[in-house]
């Protein structure tokens, strides 16, 4: 069991669903500490009903935590999360910063759970598109192995943060109203709109978002084979974030194979009855810690295709459930 757990970055959007979760899965722990920036410092919240006092994030504070999971921006995670692996603390992180470096586990417990296990520094917990498409993938590669991937993603505001989803409803409330609104998160309004960019611009015309889910799926899946061709695009949904995905496998899953490895993968649930119009959506999947799959049927266009759509709550298995999910691992390990 973990004695001194600190939260860094819980008040931000994924901060306040860990605390949900903290609380939810009552995750064992003698004493919690709940971290932001300078601005939220000294502010109170509750926790197990119990009042805690936000505290500033500085090198020292990891002092005593030998538990952290932070939730921050990349530039606060790279400055400040090396204190916390010296003091002597694990440390799992939600940004895109440490991921790709050299020596750090990036992390899926359903799919790669021995490199948390056996990490000796930062572990990753990956983007949130990618985290619900490797969960598709996993079972599928197992079986017949993926060598082709082509992704579009529908997703949700939640994902640029609070200020994202306060973007959506205020622009709305604007927009409704006649009047003008000044986006703080978005390049272009969000509301009645969408925007065929996330992340910055990258190489070759891609956004860093589709090449997050290039390079972190090959690395957790370990096969650099994998080929990958993400669009990514904010639409003005709140939360969940949502995906179609094509698969081209070294040989052919059929409708029904493919059903049967999703349904027996944990984390995933099988929605699919297009005759009866249910397949996952957004509104149904918000608040779940599962990836949901519906739509599954062949890729008419290639013998070895096979296409579905895949639903996930961004800031809970995208996010927050993935890395109390990798603690929960590392305590039954300690
Ligand atoms: N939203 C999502 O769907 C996902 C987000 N992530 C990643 O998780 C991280 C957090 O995202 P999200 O919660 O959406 O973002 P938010 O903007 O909602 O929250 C950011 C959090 O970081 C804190 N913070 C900001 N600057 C500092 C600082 N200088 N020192 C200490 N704390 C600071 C904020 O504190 P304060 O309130 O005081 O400003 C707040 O608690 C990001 O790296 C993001 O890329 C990963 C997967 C999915
Ligand atoms: N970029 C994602 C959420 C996110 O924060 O991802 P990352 O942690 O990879 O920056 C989105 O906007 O929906």
């Amino acid at each position: 069991m973990f004695q001194n757990v600190a939260v860094i970055g819980a008040t931000g959007a994924v901060g306040r669903i860990m605390r949900q979760l903290l609380e939810e899965r009552n995750f064992p722990a003698k004493k919690f500490r709940f971290i932001a920036s300078p601005r939220s410092a000294g502010t109170k919240l509750t926790f197990k009903n119990q009042e805690y006092t936000v505290e500033a994030l500085t090198r020292e504070c990891f002092a005593g935590s030998d538990l952290v999971i932070a939730s921050t921006p990349d530039d606060v995670a790279a400055d400040y999360l090396p204190a916390a692996v010296e003091s002597g603390a694990k440390v799992i992180d939600e940004s895109g910063y440490w991921r790709m470096k050299e020596g750090v586990a990036l992390v899926i417990p359903e799919v790669n759970p021995q490199d948390a296990l056996n990490a000796k520094g930062i572990i990753a917990s990956p983007n949130c598109s990618t985290t619900q498409m490797v969960m598709a993938l996993k079972p599928l590669h197992d079986a017949a192995k993926v060598k082709r991937v082509i992704v579009s993603t529908y997703q949700a505001t939640s994902g640029a943060g609070v200020q994202g989803t306060a973007d959506l409803i205020d622009g709305t409330k604007a927009y409704l109203s006649g009047k003008d609104y000044k986006y703080t998160t978005f390049k272009h309004p969000i509301a009645f709109n969408c925007i065929p960019q996330i992340g910055s611009e990258k190489e070759d015309g891609y956004t860093s978002e589709e090449l997050k889910m290039v390079y972190e799926t090959r690395k957790m899946l370990g096969d650099e084979s994998i080929q990958v061709n993400a669009t990514c695009v904010r639409i003005p949904v709140a939360n969940c974030h949502s995906e179609t995905i094509t698969v081209e496998t070294e040989r052919p899953i059929s409708p029904s194979e493919a059903r049967e490895l999703f349904e027996s993968f944990p984390g995933l649930k099988v929605v699919d009855d297009l005759k009866n119009g249910k397949y996952p959506i957004p509104s149904e999947c918000d608040g779940s810690d599962l990836v949901f799959i519906g739509r599954i049927r062949k890729d008419i266009s290639h013998p070895n295709g096979l296409s579905f759509w895949c639903v996930s709550d961004n800031l809970r298995k995208g996010a927050a459930t993935n890395a109390v999910q990798i603690a929960e691992l590392l305590a039954k390990n300690l």
